[in-house]
């Protein structure tokens, strides 16, 4: 439980209600965390959350500034979260309750940005509902700035299931033991992915396992 432990010392940090100023450099830290899978998306969010309704103004700016950035930086984990019908729910109802106008017009302009966004994932369509609902009720929306939708960054496949090695077929048992591969997410045997490799091109810096195909294909020099 220690990387979570981590997670929350940065959140911490990142929130604190001592700083006037985002501490951008803790905030990406706790995106590098989530991408390396050192922290699951459905934690994350759920930590960020509760600190949406700490009383301090300053803390509740730091953690949507926080989500925007897991949900800029992060991938579709962090994006099923908070796409769910009940987070849509909670961002409503935080528009309606908080004596703030700077955090009502911070969430009005992060839940537009991810309506626009996921505009073509039908899975993801409890946001755009929320902003009809909202704009039905009278909310004025910011100008939406199609650079804030922009979730450019690549980020690791989600881990496969599978009983079986997807490289040799020898099956999982209580002996040959399931891993997964940081590159192409596949579920592989300890022989078959048995070696590391950072993986920066998703933000991975650290040595993490590889399967043998990915780490011959990260470890070739680039074709001249
Ligand atoms: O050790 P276990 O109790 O079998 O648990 C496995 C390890 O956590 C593996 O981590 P690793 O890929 O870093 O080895 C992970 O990929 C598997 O999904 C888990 O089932
Ligand atoms: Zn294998
Ligand atoms: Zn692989």
């Amino acid at each position: 439980m220690f990387r979570v432990n981590n997670f929350d010392k940065l959140l911490d940090k990142a929130t604190s209600n001592l700083r006037l100023e985002p501490d951008w450099p803790t905030i990406l830290q706790i995106c590098d965390l989530i991408r390396q899978n050192d922290c699951s998306p459905k934690y994350a969010v759920a930590a960020v959350k509760k600190k949406l309704y700490s009383q301090n103004p300053h803390q509740a700016m730091f953690a949507l500034l926080t989500l925007e950035s897991i949900v800029k930086n992060c991938g579709s984990g962090v994006h099923d979260e908070v796409t769910s019908k009940a987070f849509c729910e909670m961002l409503r109802d935080l528009v309606k309750s908080t004596q703030h106008e700077n955090l009502r017009n911070k969430i009005l302009e992060l839940i537009q940005a991810w309506a626009f966004a996921f505009r073509n994932s039908p899975k993801y369509r409890a946001v755009q509902d929320t902003v009809n609902i909202l704009k039905a009720e009278g909310y004025k929306f910011p100008a939406l700035k199609e650079s804030d939708a922009m979730f450019s960054a690549d980020t690791a496949p989600e881990w496969a299931d599978g009983e079986v090695c997807h490289r040799c077929r020898v099956p999982f048992t209580l002996i040959v033991r399931r891993h997964h591969c940081r590159a192409c997410g596949q579920v592989f045997c300890q022989q078959c992915s048995s070696k590391t490799s950072t993986l920066p091109k998703f933000g991975i810096e650290k040595e993490v396992r590889v399967c043998d195909a990915c780490y011959d294909k990260v470890s070739r020099p680039p074709s001249a």
